[in-house]
């Protein structure tokens, strides 16, 4: 069950994972409070208070029992205690009432109402017995004074004036009517009353032979015992009914319960803190595998972040080496789109894209810029007597020569083949240009030997040039075109010389003695 549950959240989303820890929480949380509350149960605050007002309705009762035996053998004030104990009573057995519920035993439910019920009982009981109780009571302490009082006077003058056979008889009579009341007063029974009744017929018999006191004497007395008589079974029977309520006995089982469904609260309780413990062992192994888990899965992020740290580094760097071989390729693709591999010199395209900038700068300062073509004579020989190796050599050694006499911003470039392009910004006279022809001419023909092989070169050389706004007009295609046509003539005239273009134009001012006409050519 427990594998197939883990399996389930294993295989769930980490929004219903979450979803599913919430829950497990919330049901953890609920057993928690429910462990909590149970192993609380009840007040103990409440089973004293129960108990305390339990021993004093039973103290307040055996009192009024008391107050009740006293009235019954008249031996109570003259105004009996007989509700005294009432009020309290009834605040006990309310604050009791409010205990019943929170034990939630139904044996004390029914055991409260039961003793509700005596008391309620007891106390219309009570009342009554109050109401009854006096007149017997005054009857019960008036009649044995009353009777000795008379004896004392039979004794006396009354005795010796009255025949002594009717006094003997009178103190006989007495003294039966006592007797017989006491034994009446405790257990009244109709053959007793019959008999007292018969007494008292008796001494009322011997009335005529008394003075008037004595007589008033004996009539009170005979009124006493029948208000003995008429009194005392009601008042038996009401003492009767009043202990027949029951309520100690009542008291006594609601004693017993509560304490019964206090020791069940208790058991319960103590059970629930057993629980309690067990469960909060639980929960702590719960947290300490849970912190665990937190733990490990830290580590591995941890370990994680730093191998996609090393990773990450490593890529960097990788990517840093690429980058920077990719711009080095890129620089050799830009070279070689820009240069002619064999010399190095810079190739057709660059050239026109220079001469186009040369040309807009020559536009603006109203300068000149002048191309000389040239094409070798006699290289062909050279690759087929030596082989295509020693003219590629002697197609550098021109390059390198022709180069070393060029300005910095001049520019010299291979077309291909044995053809070059030399180009002149800036140039102060015509006479200046001509001598860089001349010492370009000089420069190939000083190449007379390569790979230990003599080799006999010279070039043609087709000059063309323009100045300011024309030369941007005319631009870099016409040019070149112009210095092309120029150098088929050198080669139509007999090779080995320069020819300039008919189109080309030189600077305005003539050049001055000082500079040469080519001020600014180091060639001079
Ligand atoms: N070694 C070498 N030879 C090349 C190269 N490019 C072209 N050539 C050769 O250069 C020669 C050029 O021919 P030409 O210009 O007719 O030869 P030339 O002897 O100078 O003749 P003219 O120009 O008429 O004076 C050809 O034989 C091509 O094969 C190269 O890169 N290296």
């Amino acid at each position: 069950m427990v594998a197939v549950l883990a399996q389930r959240v294993a295989s769930s989303t980490p929004r219903r994972r979450l979803q599913l820890a919430g829950l497990a929480v919330l049901v953890l949380a609920l057993l928690l409070a429910f462990l909590y509350i149970r192993s609380e149960a009840a007040d103990p605050e409440v089973r004293n208070d129960v108990m305390l007002s339990l021993r004093e309705l039973e103290k307040l009762d055996a009192e009024w029992d008391a107050n009740i035996l006293r009235a019954h053998i008249g031996r109570a004030p003259a105004t009996p205690q007989l509700t005294t104990q009432l009020p309290r009573m009834r605040e006990l057995v309310a604050r009791l009432g409010e205990a019943v519920p929170e034990t939630g035993s139904a044996p004390v439910g029914a055991a409260y109402t039961q003793l509700r019920e005596a008391l309620q009982r007891k106390e219309v009981l009570a009342t009554q017995f109050a109401r009854h109780n006096p007149p017997l009571r005054e009857a019960l302490t008036y009649l044995p004074p009353a009777v000795a009082d008379l004896k004392t006077e039979l004794g006396g003058i009354e005795g010796a004036l009255a025949p002594a056979r009717l006094v003997v008889r009178l103190d006989a009579s007495l003294n039966a009517l006592l007797s017989e009341i006491l034994r009446y007063n405790v257990a009244p029974s109709p053959p007793l009353a019959a008999r007292i009744d018969e007494t008292l017929g008796d001494i009322a018999a011997q009335e005529i032979a008394f003075s008037p006191a004595v007589v008033e004497k004996m009539d009170a007395i005979i009124k006493a015992a029948r208000v003995i008589l008429e009194k005392r079974p009601l008042g038996n029977r009401l003492e009767a009914q009043i202990a027949g309520a029951a309520l100690d006995t009542a008291l006594d089982r609601l004693g017993r319960e509560f304490t019964r469904s206090f020791d069940a609260a208790l058991a319960v309780r103590e059970r629930y803190r057993g629980y309690l413990f067990a469960y909060s062992a639980v929960l702590l192994m719960l947290l300490a595998y849970a912190g665990m888990r937190l733990r490990r899965s830290y580590r591995i992020i941890g370990e994680v972040n730093h191998r996609l740290q090393a990773a990450n580094e490593t890529l960097e760097q990788r990517v840093a080496e690429r980058t920077a071989e990719l711009e080095t390729q890129s620089k050799q693709l830009e070279r070689l789109a820009q240069h002619d591999s064999l010399t190095g010199l810079i190739n057709y395209r660059q050239l026109t894209r220079l001469l186009e900038r040369a040309l807009a700068r020559a536009n603006r300062r109203d300068s000149v810029v002048v191309i000389m073509f040239i094409d070798l004579d006699g290289f062909k020989a050279v690759n087929d007597t030596y082989g295509h190796a020693t003219g590629d050599l002697v197609l550098q050694m021109v390059a390198r020569r022709v180069q070393e006499k060029l300005r910095a911003e001049d520019a010299l470039a291979r077309l291909g083949g044995d053809e070059f392009v030399i180009m002149l910004e800036e140039v102060a006279s015509r006479e200046g240009a001509l001598r860089v022809a001349q010492l370009a001419l000089d420069q190939i023909k000083s190449v007379t030997e390569a790979d230990g092989n003599p080799v006999a070169i010279s070039a043609s050389i087709g000059i063309s040039s323009a100045r300011g706004h024309e030369a941007a007009a005319r631009g870099s295609a016409a040019l070149l075109a112009e210095a092309d046509k120029a150098m088929y003539e050198a080669k139509q005239s007999g090779k080995g010389v320069f020819v300039i273009s008919p189109q080309a134009q030189w600077p305005a001012l003539p050049a001055t003695p000082e500079d040469g006409g080519h001020a600014r050519n180091p060639l001079e």
